[in-house]
């Protein structure tokens, strides 16, 4: 970039001394060209205003942008951080082939194994500038969450080859480049990586804001350096327009830095500030300098004791009236320009000066050299070493007055300075001036319109200078932030598009996947529920009606003296004989009662069979009904677990009850106890007597009281068994028509002549019969007992409770334990379709939220782009 733009004189090769061009280039006597300089002065002034507004625009846009970002980030979506890599094959390949299609690896700080193939494109756009964005490379479209596979970024030492990346948001990540400390990276999260990016940005808010104060900065400094005696002094009172306002002398006089400021920032007011050294100065702030009243000036300036390392000395001074078309050099609408003079260079002070020269606060360095003496030593040395970060020098070749040859002069110096200062020799036209300054000097505020034509292009000359050093100094380092801002801003938002577009992605195919299996089990519910009831109520049904089979069956069999179940180990016992037959009624009812516990048992054994079913029945109904990936029931039914009696409190009455469990009857005292009935039923028989007279006069009535008619006919044979004179069942009809002809018999004198005796006999024979039918009998007296105590009350003993046939309590109980087992099965379907339903629905929201989130994210990253477009379209991208 040229240092000064000058439309009119710009050339395509420098004016050198020899050039015909050379005289009407500098200007020298030339009205036309003075007028030139200064319309080329205002069209900088313009120019700078410009490029200085928008690019004030871009940064209030780019600090909007920013805090946009940085609210985003927190609130809404946590941005990742990208790195761009180019790929181990690429990196020897020519980078020239496609520069604005380069293919890059992608990772995430927070997933730096996680890979993804992406294409970096560069679009010019209409307003010249450049569009970065990013796009999935075609080959690894699908392969976007990558895995740490062999091309791992840590895991070989050649592919930890950074690319260009982020350069104002970049963050600190990777200090070193070390492998070591990128693997540290890894164990950063997402949020970690995201409340730094929010400090980052933070950061940026912040310079962005200070850049913009400073682009409005209108303080400029000149520092005018130059040999001893050279005339600085004199070309600053020239600038001011004043006389004599800065000391010269014929000898060596400034001993000190003095800046020349406009009494404007001093409330107008005439005076000297004396800084302090190591104290920051402050204007506004009395105790960071001294004041002394102007007439010390010269003392100050002059002092021996100072050199080129005392604190400065600042002087407020007016400025002699200026008029529009000679504007004061301190005050020009734009910069407020203060001049310092500098002491002459030695071989002391040229290193101090140098270095001052280097700051960056300094916008100009003016070197004033005596055409007499053209270049010295010293100055040879400090052009060199300011030269460093100030390559266009402004030139004052003073005195020129006092030669004579001027041409020669002229040449001599300008060929000095192309070696010196090759930038500032491309510039000679505006940046190189032969002048009498002294004569401006003396003349002061009167020299008016007739001001030298050559001093007035000076001023032009350096105040534009001035201007495009501000636009570099000040206006360069933030039009360089703002660009490399926006390319950051723009990667930013490019990659966390892929990443949101992927999000998105995966949101809705989760969303499409898990919501028709949700409406399925919507409707399913209801069903479910159904299936689950009827599936219990049957299994319940099926376990208690069985039971209650089993156990009626359990007691016909003991009512007919035989065991109920084909018990192990329990057997009826063998007839002792007459002596042993009340233990042996003990013995039969104990084994009956066994045989009553093992059929109950039995019919346990049975409904968990049904159970077992059942449950099978409930496991195929939620395989059917449950989604597949629903979790699997934690609970394994048992079937032996049922009917788990718990320990009975022993106080307890119930403990006692023949409900109790079932089990345990043959324990049980009250039924255990052997009564006199339990041997010979007379009760029975005269109760079968009874039974059956009346079916004679009513042969149609049922023996429903009495189950198994068979067998008690049989029973009402004993009985009578005497009369038969037989042990084969005959029939009580039979046996009363026996006794009828009996009776009638006894009737006749012969008869009863015979009656005694043959009742005699018959009573002898039945009391025979008796005893000799009792090792049948007693089992079934027994049986018979047991079964209509079990049928007719099954309540614990001398209790109010309710008196429950024990088949029915069996069944009771059994349908109880079933239903038990049942209801946790089904209550464990719901349970896990209530849980795997929640689940589902918890996917499809957290789904639908990403959705709208990723969405959310891609319509802000899309704005974001949009915006950068914008900044950068508004402040260009040059300056
Ligand atoms: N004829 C003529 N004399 C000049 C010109 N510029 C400066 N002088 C004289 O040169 C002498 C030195 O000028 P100063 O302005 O004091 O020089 P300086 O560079 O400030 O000197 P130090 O502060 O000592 O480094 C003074 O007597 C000036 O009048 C000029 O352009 N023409």
């Amino acid at each position: 970039m040229q240092p000064f733009h000058h439309p009119i004189q710009r050339t395509a090769t420098p004016a050198t001394p020899e050039s015909p061009a050379y005289e009407k280039e500098s200007h020298i006597g030339s009205e036309l060209a003075t007028r030139q300089a200064r319309i080329a002065a205002d069209d900088v002034v313009k120019e700078y205003e410009s490029k200085r507004n928008r690019l004030d625009r871009g940064l209030e846009s780019a600090a909007y942008l920013l805090g946009h970002l940085k609210n985003f980030n927190t609130q809404e979506w946590s941005i990742r951080y990208p790195h761009l890599r180019t790929p181990e094959s690429d990196q020897h390949a020519s980078t020239s082939a496609r520069p604005a299609m380069a293919r890059r690896t992608l990772t995430f700080a927070d997933e730096p194994l996680s890979e993804t193939g992406v294409v970096l494109n560069e679009t010019p756009t209409a307003r010249r500038t450049v569009k970065r964005s990013l796009t999935l490379a075609p080959s690894s479209a699908d392969a976007i969450a990558g895995s740490a596979s062999d091309a791992s970024p840590l895991t070989t030492e050649t592919a930890s080859h950074e690319d260009e990346d982020f350069s104002i948001l970049k963050l600190d990540l990777n200090m070193g480049a070390t492998r070591q400390a990128k693997s540290l990276i890894s164990h950063l999260e997402k949020q970690s990586i995201s409340a730094l990016l929010d400090n980052r940005l933070a950061a940026s808010l912040d310079h962005v804001g200070l850049l913009r104060k400073r682009i409005w900065d209108t303080q400029s400094r000149v520092l005018v350096s130059g040999d001893v005696n050279a005339g600085k002094s004199t070309l600053i009172n020239a600038l001011l327009r004043r006389v004599e306002v800065m000391p010269t002398d014929q000898q060596p006089l400034t001993t000190r830095f003095v800046e020349v400021v406009s009494a404007k920032e001093n409330n107008g007011k005439e005076e000297i500030h004396l800084l302090r050294n190591g104290v920051k100065y402050k204007a506004t702030d009395p105790s960071t300098f001294d004041v002394q009243s102007l007439d010390k000036l010269e003392d100050m300036v002059t002092d021996m004791a100072a050199d080129a390392d005392s604190p400065p000395v600042r002087v407020f001074l007016k400025e002699a009236a200026t008029d529009l078309a000679n504007p004061s050099i301190l005050h020009n609408g734009v910069v407020d320009i203060s001049l310092i003079d500098a002491p002459g260079l030695n071989r002391d002070s040229v290193k101090t000066t140098a270095n001052f020269a280097r700051q960056e606060e300094i916008d100009v360095v003016v070197f004033v050299v005596s055409a007499a003496n053209h270049f010295t030593l010293s100055a040879k040395e400090f052009i060199w070493q300011a030269g460093h970060e100030k390559a266009h020098l402004f030139i004052v070749v003073n005195r020129f007055d006092q030669i004579k040859d001027k041409e020669r002069c002229r040449r001599l110096v300008l060929e000095q300075i192309r070696q010196l200062s090759p930038k500032t020799y491309e510039d000679a036209a505006d940046l190189v001036h032969f002048v009498d300054s002294a004569k401006v000097a003396l003349v002061g505020d009167d020299a008016g319109d007739d001001l030298d034509d050559m001093f007035s292009h000076l001023e032009h000359s350096l105040r534009s200078f001035v201007l495009v050093n501000r636009a570099k100094s000040k206006l360069g380092p933030a039009h360089n932030y703002i660009t490399h801002l926006l390319a950051d801003i723009e990667l930013l938002a490019s990659a966390n598009t892929l990443v949101a577009t992927r999000e998105r992605e995966a949101a809705r195919a989760e969303v499409e996947r898990v919501k028709p299996v949700l409406e399925q089990m919507k409707k399913g519910k209801d069903g479910l529920d159904e299936k689950l009831v009827v599936a219990e109520e049957e299994t319940v049904e099926r376990a208690a009606s069985r039971t209650k089979l089993g156990m009626e069956r359990a007691l016909e069999r003991v009512a007919r003296g035989e065991l109920a179940a084909p018990a192990p180990g329990v057997a009826l016992p063998s007839y002792p004989g007459l002596l042993g037959v009340w233990d042996y009624a003990y013995d039969v009812k104990r084994a009956l009662l066994a045989s009553i516990d093992f059929a109950i048992s039995l019919a346990h054994d049975d409904a968990r069979q049904i159970t077992v079913g059942g449950v099978d029945r409930v496991i195929a109904i939620a395989d059917e009904t449950l989604p597949s990936d629903v979790e699997k029931s934690k609970r394994v039914f048992n079937p032996n677990a049922m009917f788990y009696a718990r320990p009975a409190r022993p106080q307890s009455r119930r403990s006692s009850s023949i409900h109790t469990a079932g089990l345990g009857l043959a324990s049980q005292s009250h039924l255990v106890e052997v009564s006199i009935a339990d041997i010979i039923d007379i009760q029975h028989h005269l109760f079968i007597a009874r039974s059956q007279l009346p079916q004679q006069q009513a042969p149609s009535s049922s023996n429903e009281l009495v189950p198994f008619s068979a067998e008690m006919s049989g029973l009402g044979a004993l009985a009578v068994g005497a009369l038969t004179l037989s042990s084969k069942t005959i029939g009580l009809r039979h046996v009363l028509d026996s006794a009828a002809k009996i009776t009638e018999l006894a009737s006749s004198r012969v008869a009863r002549r015979w009656a005694g005796p043959v009742i005699g006999v018959v009573a002898a024979g039945a009391v025979a019969y008796i005893i000799y039918d009792l090792p049948r009998s007693i089992p079934r007296n027994i049986g018979r007992h047991l079964q209509s105590t079990l049928l007719i009350s099954s309540g614990p003993l001398g209790s109010d409770a309710e008196f429950v046939p024990f088949p029915d309590a069996q069944s009771t109980q059994v349908s109880r334990e079933v239903r038990k087992v049942m209801r946790m099965a089904g209550a464990d379907v719901r349970d896990r379709f209530r849980g795997g339903y929640e689940a589902k629905a918890d996917v499809v929201r957290l789904s639908e939220e990403t959705e709208k989130r990723a969405s959310r994210a891609l319509a802000m990253f899309a704005d974001v782009e949009k915006r950068v477009e914008d900044i950068r379209e508004v402040v260009g991208s040059k300056l």
